[in-house]
């Protein structure tokens, strides 16, 4: 069951500097994490997931502006705390990332058991020895023998080394962590028993989860809580059950239909046309010029409408004024 909140974002902003002007990839994001959730951000490519997860971690690039808006975790600010303290009380220690190629996340030359008891030996400080004890209990929890430690990453296979980065991500015991794409390289039984790790994991620490991907099925495994960005905003959030059963969004059902299906007669539909460009959107509803329930009004910014508990959706066809059809 979930808990408390753990991380509240509110107009949550972050700009790239690019030659064409700002380049806007997260615009105005409402989100809400609590204890013991997994919160799954889908979208499609460029859609601004991953920007919104460097945001939350703070590892952005350099051409990045400052991000505004609003990030609560446990109630307390953190968007404003300076870079040495939010490296000191903040990344890895209560917020770790899981990136998507593992193999770039781990350094070639240094074995895998060095490299996951090392967040301890940074942040936790803890001595060599005690900091090895903490790594094998985390390979085990991930599902990996303790004799692989002592291994080099090209010595394991990538489902292994994704195991091990993910088990470098727990070994702090952080509140949150963020999977980005965990499992997009790796074949569907690889996929299938890392998402089982997951759950596991969840269940018995209780920690929560922000999985950013754009493969719907995989999500559906883990997520209880779903947030679709559509060019740099959540259109809709809703639970898992809501969003996969009964998706409010028009975006969210087309993409719904988009999903191959098992015995399904007719072919996935795709959607027609593509995403604006974040360099000048439009002023309106983003998706309005791919929508085929778009009216007069969708040439003004939507609301934010709540349309159950916990589940919002940004669309006039929700608003209380009354939408066309
Ligand atoms: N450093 C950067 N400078 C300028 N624009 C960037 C930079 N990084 C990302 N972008 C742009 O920001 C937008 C959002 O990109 P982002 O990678 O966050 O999306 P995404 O949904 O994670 O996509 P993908 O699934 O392909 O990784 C895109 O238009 C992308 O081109």
């Amino acid at each position: 069951m979930a808990g408390a909140p753990l991380l509240e974002i509110e107009n949550l902003r972050l700009g790239y500097a690019t030659e064409r002007g700002t380049l806007w990839a997260v615009d105005g994001v409402h989100l809400e994490v609590r204890r013991n959730e997994a919160l799954a951000i889908l979208g499609e490519s460029g859609c601004g997931k991953s920007s919104l997860a460097r945001t939350l971690l703070r590892t952005l690039p350099r051409n990045a502006h400052a991000p505004s808006g609003q990030m609560r975790l446990d109630g307390r600010e953190v968007l404003g705390l300076s870079e040495e303290r939010f490296r000191r009380e903040v990344r890895w220690v209560r917020i770790a990332l899981v990136m998507q190629a593992a193999m770039n996340a781990l350094n070639p030359v240094v074995r895998v058991g060095e490299q996951v008891a090392e967040p301890l030996r940074v942040h936790h400080r803890l001595g060599r020895r005690e900091a090895q004890r903490r790594a094998a209990a985390a390979f085990e929890e991930v599902g990996i023998a303790t004799d692989f430690l002592r291994r080099y990453p090209h010595e394991l296979s990538g489902g292994m080394r994704q195991r091990a980065v993910l088990a470098m991500a727990l070994v702090t015991e952080p509140d949150l962590v963020i999977l980005d794409e965990p499992t997009s390289a790796l074949d569907v039984l690889t996929q299938a028993s890392i998402m089982n790790v997951l759950k596991r994991i969840k269940a018995e620490r209780g920690v929560s989860f922000v999985l950013i991907t754009h493969d719907i099925a995989t999500s559906s495994e883990l997520a209880d809580r779903v947030a679709l960005m559509y060019a740099g905003q959540v259109v809709e959030t809703a639970s898992a059950g809501a969003f996969f059963g009964e998706p409010a969004h028009p975006y969210s059902r087309l993409l719904m239909d988009s999903v191959p299906r098992l015995h399904q007669e007719e072919p996935p539909r795709a959607i027609p046309g593509s995403p604006p460009s974040l360099l000048e959107p439009p002023r309106g509803c983003r998706f309005a010029e791919r929508c085929p329930k778009a009216f007069e009004r969708c040439s003004e910014p939507p609301p934010e409408v709540a349309y159950d508990t916990r589940h919002w959706v940004r669309c006039w066809l929700h608003h209380r004024s009354g939408g066309g059809q």
